[in-house]
């Protein structure tokens, strides 16, 4: 059966959020951001509901919105979190509203893209500072470790190594050929 959303995953700075207005021009279909959602119905950056309420509380927040709000969308791009498909059966309720695909990309790029962004809070230390540079890249490689296998779940990847925004989103497409409705 073809359906009617598409999700992007993978590792903070993959480029869910870049690709996926791209991309949803592409089809015809509208986007959506969960991370954005998420800060609009809360209130608050979702640094500061780790740093107030902790990681538990806001993974439970994300899985309330994903239920209740996104997965009753029809047409729409949506770019989850970096690690909500690795909570609870999210993934299993993801793949089963949609297309999952898994924008790729290896430590040393997902380091390059993201080091000197303040905004990611499981890549801060205690007190909400940038890691040192060396740190930073093994927090992305111990984690990316521990994500991949849910990654790997999607109905396809595309790496985004060695391409550009444009032709990742062209990769995609022809992947989705005969996928969506
Ligand atoms: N081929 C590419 N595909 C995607 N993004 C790229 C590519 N090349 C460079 N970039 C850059 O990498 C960054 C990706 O960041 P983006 O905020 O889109 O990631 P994200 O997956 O939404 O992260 P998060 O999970 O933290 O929300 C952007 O600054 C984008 O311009
Ligand atoms: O990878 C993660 O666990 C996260 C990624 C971001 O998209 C946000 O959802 C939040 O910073 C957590
Ligand atoms: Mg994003």
């Amino acid at each position: 059966m073809k359906k009617a959303l598409v999700f992007l995953t993978g590792f903070m700075g993959s480029g869910k959020s870049t690709i996926g207005p791209i991309l949803a021009k592409e089809i015809g279909y509208d986007f959506i951001d969960v991370d954005e959602l998420i800060e609009k119905i809360d209130g608050r950056k979702i640094v500061d509901i780790f740093r107030e309420d902790g990681e538990i509380y806001f993974r439970n927040l994300e899985r309330q919105i994903l239920i209740e709000t996104v997965l009753k969308l029809s047409k729409f791009v949506v770019a989850l979190g970096g690690g909500t498909i690795t909570f609870s059966d999210n993934l299993f309720l993801v793949k089963r509203s949609g297309i999952l695909i898994y924008l790729k990309a290896s430590p040393e790029i997902l380091l390059q893209r993201i080091k000197f962004k303040t905004d990611r809070p499981l890549l801060l230390d205690p007190m909400g500072n940038l890691l040192p540079e060396n740190l930073l890249f093994e927090r992305i490689t111990t984690l990316l470790q521990m994500r991949e296998p849910y990654y790997l779940q999607a109905d396809f990847f595309v790496s985004t190594d060695d391409r550009g925004i444009e032709e990742t989103v062209a990769e995609i497409l022809k992947k989705l050929e005969g996928k969506i409705a």
